[in-house]
């Protein structure tokens, strides 16, 4: 079984397309699974890191701007839609899948055009440019949200729910506070700004710790490699008391496991993992997105009472204020914990390889 995940740009796509990764060798302990990226990303680093091999390709999304750069692009796509057709004209895969993001785009367009089966992984309730645009050439577009037939061909749609790695769900507390350093007696926030980091969570969060130390509380803050050097210098003075600045986490499970409370962007992925973690949550739905996607997923979990949801604009006023008097309240936090748990899809990896297996017909 020889399969090619291509896509990447961020953590929210980079993930699901690890766990998809991760199941396949689960079944097929032989698979053979090879990485597409794009050159300069953030899945250069982190799919080797997760074991896997990748390839980059020179290709980047239009500027929104006028720029000269733009009147490369379509040279750039021809180049890389030719070098995406020699990886598969070599690599020889049963299937392609997509999860979005810029080096999707050739690898899907050279795979279907040699009739290879290919899926797409959308993660978001709004369906991400390449995914719209390749759509009608692929065999099946697994979605994490319903009402996606605004986007895609009703008849190739399968709601799964986003993929999350398996481990997310495992780590446990006491490993977790061993690992991080944390005492067990008081109350762990964790603050994650997607992966790239989150400049008004970082803001919020710089002011508020004279007032998180003094609550006694202990910080697990992520802070995204581009503000970690401002980040890092402002929690210094308050390392002694538990509370520290992180740039990038790659024990995720682990810093889930230490949480009591977690403050969070609303990237999909980042909610389907307090979903399946059941962590009580305070989401700020980041509003520099497409369609504003990260608040309608915010909102998917706090008309339910599942999370609470403070807008961007707001969260230098009231995000701390909210945040003491929910990790000062254990009966709320059980409530909200109860509540998002019943959000959870635990089986959405597990249903997407069994569509993507329907697609190779000797696997
Ligand atoms: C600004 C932006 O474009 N955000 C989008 C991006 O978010 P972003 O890349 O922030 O993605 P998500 O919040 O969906 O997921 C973040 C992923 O990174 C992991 N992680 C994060 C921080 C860290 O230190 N370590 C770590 O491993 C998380 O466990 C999770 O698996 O993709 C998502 C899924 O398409 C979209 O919904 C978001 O709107």
């Amino acid at each position: 079984m020889k399969l090619i995940i291509s896509g990447g740009g961020t953590g929210g796509h980079i993930f699901p397309a690890v766990a998809i990764a991760n199941e396949v060798r689960r079944r097929f302990p032989d698979a053979e699974i090879l990485f597409v990226g794009a050159n300069g990303r953030m899945e250069m680093t982190r799919i080797p890191e997760a074991g896997y091999e990748i390839i980059g390709l020179d290709i980047a999304g239009l500027q929104r701007s006028l720029t000269p750069k733009n009147l490369l692009f379509p040279i750039k796509v021809m180049r890389a839609v030719r070098k995406a057709g020699k990886i598969i004209e070599k690599f020889r895969p049963d299937a392609v899948v997509g999860v979005g993001g810029y080096a999707s785009a050739p690898v899907l367009l050279a795979a279907t055009s040699r009739g290879i089966p290919a899926l797409i992984q959308e993660q978001n309730s709004y369906a991400g440019l390449v995914n719209k645009l390749l759509a009608k050439r692929v065999q099946r577009i697994c979605v994490a949200y319903e009402g996606m037939e605004k986007f895609f061909p009703s008849n190739r749609l399968t709601l799964t729910g986003n993929p999350v790695r398996t481990e997310i769900a495992s780590g446990q507390r006491a490993e977790a506070l061993a690992f991080f350093g944390l005492d067990a007696a008081r109350p762990v926030l964790l603050v994650i700004g997607g992966s790239l980091g989150a400049r008004t969570l970082n803001q919020a969060t710089a002011t508020a710790l004279p007032r998180l130390q003094e609550a006694g509380v202990q910080l697990l803050w992520q802070t995204g490699k581009l503000y970690f050097p401002e980040a890092g210098k402002q929690a210094a003075p308050f390392a002694a008391a538990g509370l520290q600045a992180l740039e990038f986490i790659r024990r995720m499970d682990l810093a889930y496991a230490a949480a009591d409370v977690v403050v969070s962007r609303a990237g999909a992925l980042s909610v389907s993992e307090l979903c399946l973690t059941g962590k009580p949550s305070i989401l700020v739905p980041s509003p520099n997105v497409a369609e504003d996607h990260q608040t309608k997923n915010a909102l998917a979990l706090s008309t339910q009472d599942a999370a609470l949801l403070v807008r961007d604009a707001e969260a230098a006023a009231t995000l701390y204020d909210e945040t003491l008097a929910l990790l000062q309240n254990p009966a709320r936090q059980q409530q909200l914990s109860t509540n998002i748990l019943q959000l959870a899809r635990p089986q959405a990896t597990a249903t997407i390889v069994d569509e993507l297996l329907k697609l190779i017909p000797n696997a």
